[in-house]
């Protein structure tokens, strides 16, 4: 069977190619060559099934997709402290190459804008690190996270090194600030390499559905970084990853985004999907007209603006029935806060003065840490009121590390209810 998937996304292509405004990215001599129709889309589940279509084999510099890439890189080479003092989390409202630091701190504004990525660039590794050293652990690292060897494209990045008096003019400003040691022209050099790293869309939707499994690769199963530095990069590219147009993308797609001059966008949505798109012709802000078009279907008609907030409709207590002088409790879905206040709000309100109490969690698929220690509480609680509770928990989504049985709690066995 052909998926529906894969027909939807083609329906997407049909549906937004004659949006043929815009203009090539001309200051990058080799970027100007691009061929303006190359059209590609892919999505990748965190389960890691991708589908693709268009000109899926077609490759592209990443460009400024390279930032939030590095910026996780950096997090996880450097520690969150030592990189928020180097380089900030708010938008700029100034264009991507803008010469500008914060006030005062005489940071860069954010990651995503040139002269945070180039303050980045030179915190990779160490203070020390050569230039050779920063690319071959960056492009390890992006490899790592698209599941294959990638490479760099040595005329996109020759063509950049000949125009990059401004990304030049930044460095000497941050050298000239303290910001690193190494010598401005290597940290630049070594930052369009890193914009030179040449991926497809798949590679590109698989990259971000490593950030959105909590930077699991979720072909390869690597935990590429700590769920946390994907997090801190996707909150960043929430408020920066398309620069000045950063807050009329968020309203209107909804999806944490990086884009790239070379015509490629990057989307993810958090638990669920990576995303990549390209098309070259750009708006004047430096983002893929095309590419910002397919978003926009994509999101309004999937449903997948990440502030979509629907009638609240799920019971996490599936039911509640008594069997004897047991009170059976059946919960289900994802045991997170919100599922566990529920699950406590009716423990609290149900009179359990002589019955025991059996909380089955069958149908529950997952518990994290929030969810399991919050309906621990409040069992222990019922536990010391004297009410024996029992727990029927067959795939152990609660009973970690022991806890319950230390606590008194009962574990039941599938086979005695
Ligand atoms: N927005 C971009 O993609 C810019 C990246 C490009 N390499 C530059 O530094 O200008």
């Amino acid at each position: 069977m052909k998926s529906p998937v894969t027909d939807y996304l083609e329906d997407l292509l049909t549906s937004t190619r004659d949006e043929n405004s815009g203009e090539l990215a001309a200051y990058i001599p080799e970027l100007a060559k691009a061929d303006p129709n190359k059209f590609a889309i892919a999505l990748t589940t965190v389960d890691g099934r991708s589908y693709a279509v268009g000109d899926v084999d077609h490759e592209f510099s990443l460009q400024s997709i390279s930032k939030p890439f590095a910026y996780a890189l950096a997090l996880a080479d450097r520690g969150l402290s030592h990189v928020i003092s180097k380089v900030g989390v708010e938008p700029s409202g100034e264009a991507f190459n803008e010469l500008s630091v914060e006030e005062g701190t005489q940071r860069p504004d954010n990651p995503m804008i040139n002269v945070g990525a180039i303050a980045i660039h030179s915190m990779l590794v160490s203070d020390s690190a050569g230039q050779q050293e920063r690319i071959d652990h960056l492009l390890d690292f992006l490899s790592r996270l698209a599941g294959r060897q990638l490479h760099i494209d040595q005329s996109v990045f020759e063509s950049e090194k000949e125009t990059a008096q401004r990304n030049l003019a930044m460095a000497h400003m941050l050298k000239s600030f303290g910001l690193f040691e190494a010598e401005a022209h290597e940290v630049v050099e070594g930052y369009i390499a890193q914009c030179a790293i040449k991926v497809n869309v798949q590679d590109l939707s698989i990259m971000g559905a490593t950030f959105a499994n909590g930077g699991v690769q979720p072909i390869t199963g690597e935990q590429t970084v700590d769920s946390i530095v994907a997090r801190q990069v996707l909150s960043v590219m929430v408020s920066a990853g398309m620069y000045d147009g950063s807050g009329t993308w968020f309203a209107q797609v909804g999806i944490p985004a990086k884009s790239g001059v070379s015509g490629g966008v990057l989307g993810v949505l958090p638990s669920q999907l990576g995303i990549g798109v390209f098309s070259p012709r750009l708006d004047e802000k430096g983002n893929s007209v095309r590419s910002i078009e397919v978003f926009k279907q994509l999101s309004a008609q999937m449903g997948l603006h990440m502030m979509n907030a629907e009638a609240y409709s799920y019971e996490a207590v599936r039911l509640v029935r008594q069997v004897g002088s047991e009170t059976v409790i059946e919960l289900q879905g994802r045991l997170e806060f919100t599922n566990a206040e529920e699950t406590l709000h009716r423990l609290e309100n149900m009179k359990l003065e002589c019955a025991d109490l059996v909380v089955d969690l069958t149908r529950v698929s997952e518990a994290n840490r929030v969810g399991r220690a919050m309906l621990l509480d409040g069992l222990n609680a019922i536990q010391d009121e004297g009410i024996q509770v029992s727990l029927l928990d067959p795939d152990n989504v609660l009973k970690m590390r022991g806890e319950c049985e230390d606590d008194g709690i009962q574990v039941l066995s599938a086979s005695s209810e």
